[in-house]
């Protein structure tokens, strides 16, 4: 367990939980189009890599391959060890957040955050503990009976993140997180990304077209072209 002081206060997340990623020789093609040319990348645990790259590079269909959301017509996929290629995401345990929110509009904030402690029968008294804690952690305690519609597109995309977290989740995929904000929520919602990386290192992937983004938060970056992998930047080593 680690005791995360800082953004959390009293936010405890199962650092047995997190996993590495290996990306062992994945293609895919749709119908004569390689999205996917062989594939290798290893993800170390608790690392923050971003995916750059034009449009139709690839990054999506390899975050979705990771995720179990889509299968690889080649290769592996190894979460610390463990072939998942064949497992669904829920098996992987993979917190996963799209570009466009994907909140069930039918839901407040706090149950949106709770729904997959729910679909997994977690004890009520440990949910709601549990949803506090991240409510904290996203800033959003008192807006926790709001409904989608009545939240600001950084808001929306905080507790999609935070439902993403709820699961405590092995990795954390996220696709184009910030791409439907104007810039200045973008460039706050970055740093808030880093900050929460660094107080919980979940290992996380997340696909960016903006490489001025994918400098500031990520640790390393790995640049896609033509579905292939054309440069490995290690940003620590820099
Ligand atoms: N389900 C699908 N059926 C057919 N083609 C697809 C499918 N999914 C992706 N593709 C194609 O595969 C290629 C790679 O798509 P992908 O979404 O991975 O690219 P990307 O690098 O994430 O692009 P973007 O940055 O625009 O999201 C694209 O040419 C896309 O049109």
């Amino acid at each position: 367990m680690i005791f995360c002081p800082h953004i959390f206060n009293i936010y405890i997340y199962n650092i047995k939980n997190i996993m590495s990623i290996l990306v062992e020789n994945i293609s895919k093609n749709f119908g004569n189009f390689k999205a996917l040319d062989h594939i290798n990348l290893e993800i170390k645990t608790g690392s923050l890599v971003a995916l750059v790259g034009a449009s139709g590079s690839g990054k999506s269909t390899l975050l979705r391959i990771i995720a179990g959301l889509e299968k690889p017509d080649q290769g592996r996929i190894w979460l610390s060890g463990r072939n998942t290629t064949f497992l669904s995401i829920q098996e992987r345990k993979i917190g996963y957040v799209f570009q466009n929110y994907a909140l069930f509009k039918h839901l407040t904030v706090y149950e949106n955050i709770a729904f997959g402690l729910d679909i997994r029968n977690i004890n009520p008294l440990i949910r709601d503990i549990r949803v506090r804690q991240l409510l904290e952690l996203i800033q959003l305690e008192k807006l926790a009976n709001r409904f989608p519609t009545q939240l600001s597109g950084g808001q929306r995309q905080r507790v999609a993140l935070a439902r993403a977290l709820a699961i405590e989740p092995k990795v954390l995929l996220l696709d184009e997180p910030f791409g439907a904000l104007d810039i200045k929520v973008r460039k706050e919602l970055r740093n808030w990304l880093r900050r929460l990386h660094s107080e919980v290192p979940v290992t996380t992937v997340f696909v960016t077209h903006d490489h001025n983004e994918a400098l500031t938060v990520a640790n390393e970056i790995v640049v896609f072209k033509s579905g292939r992998v054309e440069e490995l930047n290690d940003l620590a080593s820099l």
